[in-house]
């Protein structure tokens, strides 16, 4: 109850420019250091913090980078050769909308127009899906899109990922693999994508300049041919104790 009331407060408005430089403006305020937080979010941790305490809950990555950067490619060979678990958020959307329910209907038209679905949803949908795996370690693919996401996941779940890997890939090779793609998606074509790669670098890049500064981020570059580009991963993945 307290969960949810909290929830709907920190969570009011989908992302928008408007919304993530108030929130980029405003996060030192929301987002306690670790030395002081207010009682009322311990409260919110003890409630909801992901498989009770940091010490259960499994090593969490997140893999970010633009549309087509090769995210779930290269997740795909992380989960199979490091033992993690891929949770892909744009996945678990579409699952939603292949459900047929109401909430799938607006997340397709959402998804459509190449905008965030608002964090309610998401940080629901992940945090159910960490939760359910069995997995020591998880992939978090294509989220937090956006500085809210990021915020309400922190404080939805209490936790922050050990690790953030991102893709940085040129546009003009990203439209190119997401034309080709032959996925059938409603996002995968030219008007859309446009729009995705804007979102893309006004909302998303901001979530990984933010793990940047607490040395969270490892950047990779997404050219070449795959091999060439998982090799670059493989080496970070083996050099972390995992
Ligand atoms: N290094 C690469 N070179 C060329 N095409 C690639 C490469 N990596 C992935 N692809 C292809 O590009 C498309 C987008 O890759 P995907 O992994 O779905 O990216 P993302 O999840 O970041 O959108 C897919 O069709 C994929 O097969
Ligand atoms: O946390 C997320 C992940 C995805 N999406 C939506 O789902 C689409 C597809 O996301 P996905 O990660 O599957 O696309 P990719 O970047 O892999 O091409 C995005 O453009 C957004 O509209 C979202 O709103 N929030
Ligand atoms: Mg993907």
């Amino acid at each position: 109850m307290l969960r949810r009331r909290l929830s709907s407060l920190l969570l009011r408005s989908p992302c928008s420019s408007a919304v993530a430089s108030s929130i980029q403006q405003q996060h030192h305020l929301l987002l306690p250091t670790h030395a002081e937080k207010p009682p009322a979010l311990n409260l919110l941790r003890l409630f909801t913090s992901l498989a009770g305490t940091d010490g259960d809950r499994p090593f969490i990555a997140f893999v970010l980078g633009g549309p087509g950067s090769g995210k779930g490619t290269q997740c795909s060979r992380i989960a199979s050769d490091f033992g993690f678990s891929h949770v892909s958020a744009g996945d678990l959307l579409r699952n939603e909308i292949s459900a047929g329910t109401d909430q799938g209907e607006w997340i397709l038209e959402i998804i459509r127009e190449g905008r965030i679905v608002p964090s309610e949803i998401t940080v629901e949908l992940v945090r159910k899906a960490i939760e359910s795996s069995t997995a020591k370690r998880v992939l978090i693919d294509g989220f937090p899109r956006c500085e809210e996401n990021r915020i309400a996941f922190e404080k939805i779940t209490g936790t922050e990922p050990d690790l953030v890997l991102f893709f940085d890939c040129p546009e003009d090779e990203m439209v190119k693999r997401l034309l080709s793609r032959n996925q059938g998606r409603v996002d995968d074509n030219i008007e859309t994508i446009k729009k995705r790669l804007k979102v893309f670098e006004s909302l998303n890049l901001p979530v990984v300049e933010y793990y940047s500064s607490r040395g969270k981020a490892h950047k990779i570059n997404a050219t070449g041919t795959e091999d060439e580009i998982f090799e670059a991963v493989r080496k970070l993945f083996s050099s972390l104790r995992l």
